[in-house]
């Protein structure tokens, strides 16, 4: 019999119960009792309708109300000092750390996040130093186990694995400079002991404990720290089904299957051909493999007759007994169920499986292998046959002027007409910037009015006229806002965006929408990603009425504001019949027009966000260059159409930038911002490192948390840069957009940022 397993379900409920409740508690309108009644009834009904689709592994433990690293964080105590001792419950201490923490007598900033490999979850950042007392404070492994098993039902618990948890922590500001946090392990791996043996007591008969670490270069290194850590803890624990995804585990298998664990999980989605070279390396063990053929990262139905495939070459070497059919990786990463949404087509319907029936998929896949002669499977079968099959049909027909466009595209359409230093000063002249101009990153308060505004003109309740009137009005405030603040450089606040990507999609032709296709993003943020399902292009302007708009009602300059290629392709969820290359370059030449378009409305500077193009980046260094290649050719045709005089920015959020530093440089915008207030910094290293010609803002506080920053947090922030850069580059500015935040903390935090610019200028004029 060849088993089926799930290796993570969504979070947030079939009707967002989880995100609601979470918020509701973090404004006082629930107790912590009735949100974790909300959370319990949320895992029962996950498990329960994974069960009911015929899935014999069904985890546990991998729910979480924030993160599921945090959760570990918090379950080792790993909790940095400024969130001990502000006599709090621990239930609140977890939201510290995730979100930060501001009341009458608490001041803390939130952890700093990053992104979970290369997908658009986020997590929370451990930080550990050599003082780090590792202890279980909790054991939520063995709690949720035990809540599935009240419930009847049996689960596989899942942890994150030691090497991965150490791996993917940072060194607390206090840890002596040449910190390790791998160097922790032996003092980690009692803690683990302690876990798994108390799962093992509790009657778990496997546990997948995730080491994706292992499908990245650096785990070469750590073959040791592996054998050493696996040894000690197969000794105590359930049956360990060692977990990789989102990439191949290529020589990494040489020690992996001398591991004495009880199974290997790889991902057959994103690493098909690495099937063969595992099964040979297994062969000589008694390892189960768990064939990771359903995508966890994609909505695409599984090609059923495909992935059969590949657990016949499995099977044939190992036997059915030693082979499951799995989701490549949890199905965090996809939507609830496809059952929840009424606005698909029969036919686009048809194209997709969100989380439960990739459930069913699995369990179809794996009846098969077995030889199932069950005759809902024999049509689920024929029924998956025919639906792979009629997309097929259609995607092959293509849009042949698109098609031709981008493959005459020359290398003269990707550069600016001059360097940078001539171009700052043309566009000086336009501007008439002060010293540290002072701007913000686009988006202002998504206030409730505005949702319920868009809420209704999407209901048919309000006309084009009377939205745009209400759209209109609120550029008004935002823009006298602005001026009233003392900003220099001005934005619309995009308060007729849903979302930076949604928006784009649905005016580009190309693209289907779900209603109800929520994905995380980080803690309770969750985001609906668009399909790419054909070519695309760019039928009418998209964005020049509201820049234009905004421009008319103010003498300062107005900042037009679009998401660039690489990052509307990476939050959306991508055709999987052409490459992403393809796909980024397709809208590139849309936003290409659409750039020109706004420079010919009378708009001087444009920023082209490209937050996503950093996690796009493959996982193995061989395949980096061909990757930045597209990317920063998408970004530089998107941008390059226009005159000098128009100032081009571009606006990434994540830390990680030594590894695409020169890439940043070669998109060649005339100002940058990042991300740099949670990275204490650091990152400005990495620009003294190797210099930077352009202008540049880093971020200068942290907008994922309510926390205003005081002004002289900001100065301090602004001394830090200024050490590194010349005051003649400096922007100012928050670290990302400001659509998730309050008004009143938003007003606070910018009257604050405009002051500590002003006292740069007196002080380093
Ligand atoms: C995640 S990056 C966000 C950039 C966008 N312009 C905004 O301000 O919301
Ligand atoms: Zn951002």
């Amino acid at each position: 019999m060849v088993a089926s397993s799930v290796l993570g379900f969504p979070r947030i409920g079939g009707n967002r119960e989880v995100k609601k409740a979470v918020e509701a508690y973090w404004a006082g309108k629930i107790s912590a009792d009735e949100l974790t009644k909300v959370a319990a009834d949320v895992k029962k009904t996950s498990w329960a309708s994974v069960k009911a689709h015929g899935v014999d592994y069904i985890p546990s433990g991998d729910f979480s109300l924030y993160d599921h690293v945090l959760d570990h964080s918090a379950a080792f105590n790993v909790i940095p000092k400024r969130y001990v001792g502000l006599e709090l419950s621990a239930l609140d201490v977890y939201f510290a750390m995730g979100r930060g923490r501001q009341t009458e007598n608490v001041d803390v900033p939130a952890s700093e996040m990053k992104k979970w490999f290369d997908s658009n979850y986020h997590f929370v950042v451990p930080e550990l130093s050599e003082e780090t007392e590792f202890k279980l404070n909790f054991n939520k492994a063995v709690e949720e186990f035990n809540e599935a098993k009240a419930a009847g039902i049996l689960t596989r618990p899942v942890v994150l694995g030691p090497i991965s948890y150490l791996v993917l922590s940072k060194a607390a500001k206090d840890a002596k400079p040449d910190f390790q946090p791998i160097s922790l392990l032996p003092r980690l791996i009692p803690v683990y002991k302690q876990l798994l043996s108390d799962l093992k007591s509790a009657g778990a008969e496997w546990v997948q404990v995730d080491e994706p670490v292992l499908v990245l270069d650096s785990a070469a290194a750590l073959d040791k720290q592996f054998t050493a850590a696996y040894s000690d803890l197969v000794t105590i624990a359930p049956k360990i089904m060692l977990t990789t995804y989102f990439g191949r585990l290529d020589s990494n298998i040489a020690f992996v299957s001398k591991l004495p664990v009880a199974g290997l999980h790889i991902d057959l989605d994103r690493a098909p051909a690495q099937l063969v070279e595992v099964v040979e390396a297994l062969k000589p063990t008694e390892m189960v493999v768990s064939l990771g053929v359903v995508s966890g990262r994609n909505i695409w139905k599984t090609d059923i007759a495909a992935a059969i495939k590949l657990g016949q070459t499995a099977i044939e070497a190992l036997g059915q007994e030693r082979v499951v059919v799995a989701t490549s990786s949890s199905l965090l990463h996809t939507p609830v169920t496809l059952a929840s949404e009424k606005k698909l087509t029969a036919e686009q319907k048809d194209w997709f499986a969100f989380a439960l029936e990739k459930a069913e998929e699995v369990a179809v896949i794996a009846a098969v292998l077995s030889g199932s002669q069950d005759a809902k499977v024999t049509a689920a079968l024929e029924k998956n046959g025919q639906s792979i099959a009629k997309r097929r049909r259609f995607e092959s027909t293509s849009d042949d002027a698109v098609r031709k466009r981008v493959a005459s595209i020359t290398p003269e359409m990707l550069h600016r007409k001059s360097p940078f230093a001539t171009r700052q000063e043309a566009q000086q002249k336009h501007l008439n910037l002060p010293k540290f101009p002072t701007t913000t990153i686009g988006s202002f308060p998504q206030t409730k009015e505005i949702r319920a505004a868009r809420a209704k003109f999407t209901k048919g309740q309000l006309t084009q006229e009377e939205y745009e009137d209400f759209i209109k009005k609120e550029i008004d405030l935002v823009v006298k806002f602005q001026e009233e603040v003392g900003l220099d450089l001005l934005v619309h606040g995009e308060p007729e965006r849903n979302d930076m990507v949604q928006y784009f999609g649905e005016l580009l032709e190309g693209f289907v929408f779900t209603q109800n296709g929520w994905v995380q993003s980080y803690g309770s943020r969750y985001v609906r990603p668009p399909i790419i399902v054909s070519d695309v292009s760019r039928p009418v302007p998209m964005t020049v009425k509201w820049s234009a708009y905004a421009q008319s009602v103010t003498g300062k300059p107005m900042k037009g504001m679009l998401t660039g290629p690489v990052t509307i392709l990476n939050w959306s969820f991508p055709r999987a019949d052409v490459t992403r290359e393809l796909q980024s370059k397709q809208l590139a030449l849309a936003l290409r027009d659409e750039v020109i378009d706004l420079e010919k409305a009378g708009i001087h500077a444009i920023q082209v966000d490209e937050p996503a193009i950093r996690e796009g980046l493959p996982l193995r260094r061989v395949d980096w260059d061909g990757y930045l290649k597209w990317a920063v050719d998408s970004f530089k045709l998107a941008t390059a159409g226009v005159s000098d005089t128009l100032q081009t920015h571009s606006h990434f959020c994540y830390s990680d930038f030594d590894d695409i530093f020169p890439s940043i440089q070669r998109l060649d915008a005339d100002v940058i911002s990042i991300e740099a207030s949670k990275s204490d910094m650091k990152l400005l290293h990495t620009f003294k490192q190797y210099g930077y010609s352009n202008q540049i803002g880093p971020g200068v506080y942290d907008i994922h948390s309510p926390r205003v920053p005081p002004r002289p947090e900001i100065e301090e922030r602004l001394k830090a840069m200024l050490a590194i850069l010349p005051s003649s580059l400096i922007f100012v500015n928050p670290d990302c957009g400001l659509k998730t935040r309050g008004w009143k903390e938003t007003e606070a935090s910018l009257v604050n940022l405009v002051s500590a610019a002003k006292w740069a200028r007196e002080n380093y004029a």
